[in-house]
C-alpha cells in the first residue's frame, strides 16, 4: 500500500476548465482532490462552494474530494458539502462554536472529519476529540492564498502531531498544506506527514505527471528513511 497521498489543490487550477484540470491531474497520478473553500470573512479571499463540488461529481470525478473549509461559522457549509459529495471535510477549530458537534456532524453525514491548524494555532485543540478525527491538517502557510512559502517551524509541529497520532489508537491521516514542492516534500514526509497538498507546485507546471512522479520519487526516499 502506498502510505503517502498527493492532493493537488485546485485553487491553482484554471477555473475556466476545472473539470478537465481535475481529470488531468488525477490521470497524472494524483490521489485526492484538495478543494479550498474561502468565505472572505474567515480569510481575506473568496473561492468556490458546494455547487462546484457537486458539479465535479456530476462530471464523473470519483476520487476522494478533500474539502478544506476556511469559513466561519462552519456547520451550514458542512451540511451542504455532505450533500455535494465531499469525502473529507476539515475546518479550523477556532471558526466553530462547537468543535465536537461540528466533527460529529461530518461523520454523521458519512464523511471523514478533520481539524485544520494555522501556523500559530495550538495543537491542543485535538486533546478531547481524538476519537472523532480522521485527519489532522497542518497549515504551513497562513490560509487564504496559494503560492506562498513554506514556514519551516511547521516541521516541529508535524513531529509533535505525528507523535500524538502514533501514541493514540486511532487511524488519523496527517496532512500538510502550503508551500509543498518537489524540493521540500521529502523533509516534510520525514517529519511525519502522510498526505501532501500541493497547488502551485503542480498546476503551475506544464507536465503534471512529471511533477507528481518527481514528488513520488522523493516520497519513496522518505519512506525508506523512516522505514514505513
Ligand atoms: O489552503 C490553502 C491556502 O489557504 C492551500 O490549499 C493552498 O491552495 C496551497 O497552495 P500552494 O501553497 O501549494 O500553492
Ligand atoms: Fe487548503
Amino acid at each position: 500500500m502506498n502510505p503517502y497521498l498527493i492532493a493537488p489543490s485546485i485553487l491553482s487550477a484554471d477555473f475556466a476548465r476545472l473539470g478537465e484540470e481535475v481529470d488531468n491531474v488525477l490521470n497524472a497520478g494524483a490521489d485526492v482532490v484538495h478543494f479550498d473553500v474561502m468565505d472572505n470573512h474567515y480569510v481575506p479571499n473568496l473561492t468556490i462552494g458546494p455547487m462546484v463540488c457537486e458539479a465535479l461529481r456530476k462530471h464523473g470525478v470519483t476520487a476522494p474530494i478533500d474539502v478544506h473549509l476556511m469559513v466561519s461559522p462552519v456547520d451550514d457549509l458542512i451540511r451542504m458539502f455532505i450533500d455535494a459529495g465531499a469525502s473529507y471535510i476539515t475546518f479550523h477549530p477556532e471558526a466553530s462554536n462547537h468543535i465536537d458537534r461540528s466533527l460529529q456532524l461530518i461523520r454523521d453525514g458519512g464523511c471523514k472529519a478533520g481539524l485544520v491548524f494555522n501556523p500559530a494555532t495550538p495543537l491542543s485543540y485535538i486533546d478531547h476529540v481524538m476519537d472523532k478525527l480522521d485527519m489532522i491538517l497542518l497549515m504551513s502557510v497562513n490560509p487564504g492564498f496559494g503560492g506562498q512559502k513554506f514556514i519551516p517551524g511547521t516541521l516541529d509541529k508535524l513531529r509533535e502531531a505525528r507523535k500524538r497520532i502514533d501514541a493514540s489508537n486511532y487511524n488519523i491521516r496527517l496532512e500538510i498544506d502550503g508551500g509543498v514542492k518537489t524540493d521540500n516534500i521529502r523533509e516534510i514526509a520525514e517529519a511525519g506527514a502522510d498526505t501532501f497538498v500541493a497547488g502551485s507546485a503542480i498546476f503551475n507546471t506544464d507536465d503534471y505527471r512529471a511533477t507528481i512522479d518527481a514528488m513520488r520519487a522523493e516520497l519513496e526516499q522518505a519512506r525508506r528513511a523512516v522505514g514505513q
